[in-house]
């Protein structure tokens, strides 16, 4: 029988099989690329919970992280324009190698937002891996270094990805059935 959050779910977008094949890729790069750098993962929460977990595992780096909390969707499947730091970093980032994980680059005005705002702080390098690209919806000038998978213009869930608070914790990358936005 499939679950309550299955029955709200039109397709499937990336398994579970391909999310961690590509992962095993990215954590493979980011090892050639920072090996004796000792960077710093950084997590943009809520959404990349999820990513960021199976990332550093999948990275065997001598590396930390850290997490901050931003938010600008506002329960809607577009961008409000407007980013709020809901949790702030903990540590001083001035002089270290920053790697920023995602799980979305959509609009851009998240990861827009945050290369400015860490420039600011004095990190010696911004590297940006996000697990989802979405270039279609782009506003601001923002590249990602790492993509894991090019999705298109369609609002996803699951792997960490919320609509209104809820599906992140389906473990694949769907797309909802119109009628669950019915009323936006
Ligand atoms: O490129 P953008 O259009 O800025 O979209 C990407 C951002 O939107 C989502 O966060 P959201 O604001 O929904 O907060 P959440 O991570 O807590 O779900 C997602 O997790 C990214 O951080
Ligand atoms: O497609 C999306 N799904 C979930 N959250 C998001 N934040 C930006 N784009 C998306």
């Amino acid at each position: 029988m499939k679950s309550e959050m299955e029955q709200d779910l039109f397709k499937v977008l990336v398994t579970e099989e391909q999310l961690k094949r590509r992962i095993a890729e990215l954590g493979g790069a980011l090892y050639e690329r920072f090996a004796g750098k000792n960077p710093l993962f950084l997590g943009v929460l809520k959404g990349s919970f999820v990513f960021m977990a199976d990332l550093v595992r999948a990275c065997q780096l001598k590396s930390d992280v850290e997490f901050i909390a931003v938010s600008s969707y506002e329960n809607a499947t577009v961008s409000s324009g407007r980013v709020h730091i809901n949790h702030d970093i903990q540590q001083d980032i001035s002089g270290r190698h920053l790697i920023i994980v995602e799980d979305i680059l959509d609009s851009g005005n998240t990861l827009a937002f945050l290369k400015d705002y860490f420039l600011t702080k004095g990190a010696a390098s911004i590297t940006i891996v996000t697990l989802l690209d979405k270039p279609a919806r782009r506003t601001k000038a923002v590249t990602a270094d790492l993509v894991g998978f090019t999705v298109p213009d369609e609002f996803v869930v699951g792997y960490g990805l919320d609509y209104a608070q809820a599906y992140r914790n389906i473990p694949y990358i769907g797309v909802l059935k119109p009628e669950v936005y019915a009323g936006q």
